[in-house]
């Protein structure tokens, strides 16, 4: 049995954060594992509050995992403030953690701050440096090159520019372009755009947790990061495909089994 880890905060709604991570992994047939770094109360219309957990136990979470049910790769996405992030970089340094997926969630599409943005720079010192690949969207790409972020030769510029600040390996995404859903991957060496239709709908609350996730997911599976982002890419396509109009605001994407893995 493969492991994998997500660190990050608490969506009661079920659409994003861990409870989209955890549905992930189960559809690859992945045992997931969790660090809460946060609770929201959130639905498919928005934020209306969050509480933080200390760093302490943020730590303590990972120490109770990393020391028994070391995983084989980890996703992290909401991550709050600064002292949680150093705690997190101090646990991923204390267990030598290599596998790491970072999403840089910033901002919910409903518009709330799940990052103070005074530690957007805590997020590219601590974080990104110990990093396999990074997963900005256009804004958080724009946030964390401090400039904005808004065709595919701008998605591949901040690309370069991350990977300036220490990460292996950056995807931009273009989930908020127009036209085809066109992801930018930089390894250093070569850029990949990674293609999908469009789908038009409404119902996407939780794409880019499920999208790292699903990283995450196929590394731990054994596939290269290539194979990975290619998979995961499928994968959100069909949970975007098939997501679910159910709330009075922004559904959520939706997690099945038996999943088909195509070339896009
Ligand atoms: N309407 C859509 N149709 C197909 N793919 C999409 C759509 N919206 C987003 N995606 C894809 O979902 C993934 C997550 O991207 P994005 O929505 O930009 O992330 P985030 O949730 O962080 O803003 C990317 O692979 C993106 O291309
Ligand atoms: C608890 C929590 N974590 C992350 C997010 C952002 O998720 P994302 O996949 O980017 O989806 P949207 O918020 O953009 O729909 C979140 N909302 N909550």
């Amino acid at each position: 049995m493969k492991l994998a880890l997500t660190i990050a905060g608490s969506d009661s709604g079920g659409g994003a954060g861990i409870q989209a991570d955890l549905k992930t992994f189960s559809a690859h047939g992945i045992y997931g594992m969790s660090v809460i770094t946060s609770i929201t109360a959130q639905n498919t219309m928005g934020v209306l509050g969050i509480e933080d957990i200390s760093p302490d136990m943020v730590y303590l979470q990972m120490k109770a995992i990393f020391e028994d049910l070391y995983p084989d790769a980890v996703k992290i996405g909401m991550v709050s403030n600064e002292d949680i992030i150093k705690m997190i970089a101090k646990g991923l340094k204390d267990y030598n953690v290599k596998n790491v997926v970072l999403d840089p969630v910033m901002i919910s599409k409903s518009g709330s701050y799940l990052l103070k943005p005074q530690a957007v720079e805590a997020l590219k010192k601590e974080l990104i440096p110990l990093s396999l690949v990074v997963t900005p969207n256009l804004m958080e790409a724009g946030e964390l090159i401090g400039k904005e972020v808004k065709s595919v030769s701008d998605m591949k510029e901040a690309a370069k520019k991350i990977l300036d600040f220490g990460a292996k390996t950056v995807v931009v995404k273009g989930g908020h372009l127009t036209g085809d859903a066109l992801d930018v991957f930089y390894d250093g060496k070569e850029f990949y755009e990674i293609t999908s239709e469009r789908i038009d709908t409404k119902n996407t609350h939780g794409t880019g947790c499920t999208f790292s996730s699903a990283i995450a997911a196929n590394i731990a599976l054994g596939h290269d990061l290539v194979e990975s982002i290619k998979r995961a890419k499928a994968y959100i396509t069909g949970a975007i495909k098939h997501s679910l109009a159910i709330g009075h605001g922004v559904g959520p994407t939706n997690h099945f089994w038996n999943i088909e893995i195509r070339k896009v």
